[in-house]
């Protein structure tokens, strides 16, 4: 780990003098980043793992990630915990009822726009309910071409354009990380606790800097340099150790 931040206490420590709410990141922070999104290697007990993690802090766990939550379904199998889906765009509570605001898919001529263009310059194009990913871990050097075309298409639309690790998405305007840390700390169970943000990548600085702004605070996970974090850890089996998965 490069960046100069300790380990977070012990969770039980942190949990001892006022109750928390974790919001989890799932790529490259519960799950090891892999070559594709489909590649990933997910511990068939990790659900159960995250439920029995929820029900000991009073159901105040909640899945914050990137992907669509039917993606994260494929690989979970049904979630039963909070969840949000594409970047924070789709919030769900652990009944499965919708919390916050929900954006509508992207337009069909901008699905076909960037089809073509993923199609003709090799980015492999992943679809979500609430937006569109650009892939290019293949071949890094499609990175600038790949953030000039999405920058002009998120331009001429209104849309807004999301980094993540080696991949560039396309999703409607508001929404975020931060955006669905708020909705939910509005909202039995997560009210009046503490929010724990814990991320690898960009979009997790978002969530991280409206845990802080809530009284809480947020983890960085990994290599990459945090701005909004107080503390980190090393890799995904580290945020398993910490939260005794
Ligand atoms: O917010 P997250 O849960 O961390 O999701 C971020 C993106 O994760 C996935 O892409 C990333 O992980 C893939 C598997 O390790 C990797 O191949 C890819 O290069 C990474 O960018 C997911 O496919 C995206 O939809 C998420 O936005």
């Amino acid at each position: 780990m490069t960046q100069d931040l300790p380990s977070p206490p012990r969770l039980e420590t942190l949990a001892a003098d006022k109750p928390i709410s974790l919001f989890l990141d799932f790529d490259g922070t519960l799950v090891d980043i892999a070559p594709t999104p489909d590649a990933i290697e997910v511990p068939s007990d990790l659900l159960d793992k995250l439920a029995a993690l929820a029900e000991r802090h009073d159901g105040r766990v909640a899945l914050v990630s990137g992907r669509a939550i039917d993606d994260l379904e494929g690989h979970l199998g049904r979630v039963t915990l909070a969840c949000a889906g594409s970047h924070g765009s789709h919030c769900r509570d652990a009944d499965g009822g919708v919390v916050g605001d929900v954006p509508g898919a992207l337009a069909e001529d901008v699905l076909d726009e960037v089809s073509n263009f993923a199609a003709a310059e090799g980015f492999s194009r992943e679809d979500k309910a609430h937006g569109v990913a650009l892939h290019y871990r293949s071949d890094p050097s499609l990175e600038n071409r790949g953030l000039a075309f999405a920058q002009k298409l998120a331009e001429r639309h209104e849309l807004q354009v999301k980094r993540g690790k080696r991949v560039i998405e396309l999703t409607a305007r508001g929404g975020g990380k931060a955006d669905a840390v708020r909705a939910f700390m509005e909202t039995e169970p997560f009210k009046g606790s503490h929010p724990v943000f814990v991320g690898d990548d960009v979009t997790d600085e978002d969530g991280m800097r409206a845990a802080t702004d809530l009284g809480g605070v947020g983890i960085a996970v990994g290599e990459r340099p945090s701005e909004n974090a107080k503390y980190a850890l090393a890799n995904p089996a580290a945020v398993h150790q910490w939260l005794g998965l």
